[in-house]
């Protein structure tokens, strides 16, 4: 990626009027495909995705897209950027197809041609064709994501922006989901903000994970969990025994509940060796950033 291509982010800071500092000097180098956002609840994400999408200014710091400055120019970036918000609004009484009529009309897609070709392709797409003559209103929470997907990819973005996209949706609307967000990824730079690990190891060629407004780590899923190879060990606890304070990833399984702990050397007692999981790894950044504030 040359120096000014993709999604360049620098020093991005930003505190609400309540005094809560949600970006905290954020720094991002986003190239090609799809990058993954991961945090905790609260950890900042929104917020960043809100500001890259122009929604709302930072306090401090710079981005740009493709040489775009975008504080300076947002719309240079509306026209090139699809932003899929973690809910979409309700639109009573308007079915699909006349919704996405309208996001075309805004994007530019003045004839009418033209622009009923672009919907029908985006609806079979997202696997809605026999459905884009019905309300919004009544689509299923999965109907509803996928037709997300198709607004925010009206006008072909070079930049598409997803936030939280697969909580409440079933394997298989996850699974389509993400087959389409792949593809979309193959000719633009696509953004996932999310909290569900597994999405993101499955999905996203690299990855930042922010906490507390801040980037405390960044790289490919495999960087992130080199670290921690030949370190995990694993063992499942029956019911009332008690578990060690510094498990890095505790989780209930049908017969007890299952810790993975850190040591340099196997802990013995019933612990097995575990192949480190991007999971594990954000555990284990998470703790070592809230350590290294804490001291
Ligand atoms: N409009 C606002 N006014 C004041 N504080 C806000 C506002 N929006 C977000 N915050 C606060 O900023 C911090 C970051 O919130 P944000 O929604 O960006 O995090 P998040 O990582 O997206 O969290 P989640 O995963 O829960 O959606 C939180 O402490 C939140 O309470």
């Amino acid at each position: 990626m040359s120096n000014s291509n993709g999604l360049i982010v620098k020093g991005l800071t930003k505190t609400y009027a309540n005094g809560v500092r949600a970006l905290n000097g954020v720094h991002l180098n986003v190239g090609p495909g799809l990058y993954g956002l991961l945090g905790p609840n609260g950890a900042g994400k929104s917020t960043l995705m809100r500001t890259l999408a122009t929604l709302q200014t930072p306090d401090a710091g710079t981005i740009t897209f493709n040489g775009i400055d975008v504080i300076a120019s947002p719309d240079r970036l509306r026209r090139r950027l699809g932003y899929l918000p973690q809910q979409i609004g309700a639109y009573p009484g308007v079915t699909g197809r006349s919704l996405l009529e309208r996001f075309a009309w805004l994007k530019g897609r003045t004839d009418r041609r033209e622009r009923d070709a672009e919907i029908s392709t985006l609806l079979a797409r997202v696997n809605l064709s026999d459905v884009g003559h019905r309300e919004v209103a009544t689509y299923s929470g999965g109907m509803l994501r996928r037709f997300g997907i198709a607004l925010a990819l009206v006008g072909s973005p070079q930049l598409l922006i997803v936030d939280e996209p697969t909580a409440g949706l079933d394997p298989a609307e996850r699974n389509h989901f993400h087959r389409v967000l792949a593809e979309v990824a193959a000719e633009a730079v696509v953004l996932l903000s999310t909290h569900i690990v597994d999405d993101v190891e499955n999905l996203c060629g690299r990855l930042s994970i922010v906490n507390r407004g801040r980037v405390v780590a960044e790289g490919a899923p495999a960087e992130l969990t080199a670290p921690l190879a030949g370190r995990l060990w694993t063992r499942t606890y029956a019911r009332g025994e008690p578990i060690p304070d510094d498990a890095l990833n505790v989780s209930p399984t049908p017969s007890g509940t299952r810790a993975v702990v850190v040591r340099d050397v196997s802990p013995g007692d019933g612990f097995v060796a575990h192949a480190p999981k991007l999971d594990d790894a954000y555990h284990y950044l998470l703790a070592e950033s809230r350590q290294a504030e804490a001291a």
